[in-house]
């Protein structure tokens, strides 16, 4: 076999060159002999996509377009790395590059989140590769151990913060007991949280995450409209002190799950909302723009993923690693992964999906108050794990903690004891994971 640098070349378009895809053109250059001896080809860029070419004078001119659709399906160009972001017009763009047997390397969940399946099947046909290791987690590999390294494992279960804004919006409402609109700001004037904070607080970020890794994890296609999406603006400080006096703290989590219903029955749960976890839980411990994953196999056991899951360099890197993985099949005429949906498990309504809650309420401190409150519960089949009462004058503080019952039954209980003469005001309902120590 010839010398790598002797070999034809891989050629590289980039779409898009913003905060990772600069990043991407910069270790491309910089790293170009590493990277060749590595893939066993050079992999060089064929061009690079912007949106103003007159924006960039720091890039090589003669690589520069705004033409990304006809620059996709040149035929110098054997790789697409997408780093645009947003569905239309990239969906597009990849499905002509696919058709025309390019690879793509994306960071885009948004559309992976929808439109997986198409851009897979167009893969298939003309038998290109299709990877995405930094649209989950960024820099942490976490995608290809999910398809290729637990492969021949059961995953039971995924779980973990995948939004550094979010996080780092919690973890600040922790440490200094402000609430989520002046924590926002805060982040807003220090760069953590973007000029449109939307898809990040509302949970979209997150969602479209959760459902990329369920669909991995379980070999079923999840797209976001089946995850359970709730955000972060309702969490107040009330809910974080809550959670500090039982010893927790708040994080937004993805959490996808293997349910099996009494039947024996399989399904698959994926759900994206803040939750009440130990402070003595591992992802307790994740703070600021950090992100951190669980995974739990039937052979593994417990894994940990956790590191940076965004910036431009920290991206770049899962961005680079899928593109020497793109360069090595090519270079032997092999291919990655396909999709894996095999398993085509039913998705959970949320309703359906076991989950415990925390409720804390404020009372009326007199006889059968606690009574009525725990009929409530009764009433729609919910136990109860723990209850702590304290007097607060001639009001009193009531903190029930449940067992697992369907998320459904959970919330119809919440309604009506918000409803009782006896309730003042419910302070702060979360669902909550982990024992309690
Ligand atoms: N920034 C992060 O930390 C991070 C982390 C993980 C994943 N991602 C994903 O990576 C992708 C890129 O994110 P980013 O933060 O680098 O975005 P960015 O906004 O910094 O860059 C986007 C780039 O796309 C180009 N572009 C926009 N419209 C175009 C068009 N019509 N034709 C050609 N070029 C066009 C822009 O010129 C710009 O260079 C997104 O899918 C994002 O979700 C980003
Ligand atoms: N907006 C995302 C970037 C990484 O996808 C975050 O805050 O984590
Ligand atoms: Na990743």
């Amino acid at each position: 076999m010839a010398a790598p640098e002797e070999r034809p070349a891989i050629r590289v378009a980039l779409l898009g060159c913003g905060t990772v895809g600069s990043e991407v053109a910069r270790l491309l250059t910089e790293q170009a002999a590493e990277l060749a001896a590595r893939a066993g080809a050079p992999v060089e860029l064929a061009g690079i996509a912007v949106r103003r070419p007159d924006k960039h004078p720091e890039l090589p001119p003669e690589l520069l377009t705004a033409d990304a659709e006809k620059l996709v399906t040149s035929d110098d160009v054997d790789v697409v790395v997408e780093l645009v972001g947003g569905i239309e017009p990239v969906r597009g763009w990849l499905l002509a590059a696919l058709k025309a047997g390019k690879s793509v390397v994306t960071a885009n969940k948004a559309l992976l989140a929808e439109h997986s399946a198409d851009l897979f099947e167009a893969a298939d046909a003309a038998g290109a590769d299709l990877y995405f290791e930094a649209a989950v987690a960024g820099a942490i590999p976490l995608l290809r151990p999910l398809r290729e390294s637990l492969a021949g494992d059961r995953i039971t279960r995924v779980m973990g913060i995948v939004n550094g804004t979010t996080n780092y919006i919690l973890s600040a409402m922790d440490s200094t007991g402000a609430g989520y609109a002046e924590t926002l700001d805060e982040a807003s004037r220090l760069g953590y949280a973007e000029a449109d904070p939307t898809a990040d607080v509302d949970g979209y970020d997150a969602a479209s995450k959760a459902a990329i890794l369920a669909s991995l994890a379980f070999h079923t296609r999840v797209t976001a409209s089946d995850v359970h999406r709730e955000g972060i603006a309702d969490v107040t400080a009330a809910d974080l002190a809550a959670a500090r006096g039982l010893g927790r703290t708040v994080k937004l989590l993805a959490i996808c799950e293997r349910v099996t219903d009494d039947d024996g029955v399989e399904s698959v749960s994926a759900r994206v909302h803040p939750v009440m976890i130990p402070r003595s839980h591992q992802l307790a411990g994740v703070g600021g723009a950090f992100n951190a994953v669980y995974v739990e196999a039937d052979a593994a056991g417990e894994l940990m993923f956790y590191g940076q899951g965004a910036g431009g360099a920290p991206t770049a890197s899962a961005v680079l690693g899928d593109l020497v993985a793109v360069a090595r099949n090519r270079v032997v005429a092999g291919r990655g992964p396909r999709e894996s949906a095999h398993a085509a498990l039913p998705v959970r309504p949320m309703g359906q999906t076991p989950t415990r809650y925390h409720v804390s309420l404020s009372v009326a401190d007199r006889a059968g108050v606690l009574a009525q409150v725990a009929q409530a519960f009764a009433d729609h089949g919910v136990s109860i794990a723990a209850v702590r009462q304290s007097d607060v004058g001639d009001r009193a503080s009531l903190v029930v903690v449940t067992h697992q019952a369907p998320d459904a039954a959970l919330q119809s209980t919440v309604d009506e004891i918000a409803r009782l003469d006896v309730v003042h005001e419910v302070v702060s309902v979360m669902r909550v994971e982990g024992e309690d120590q």
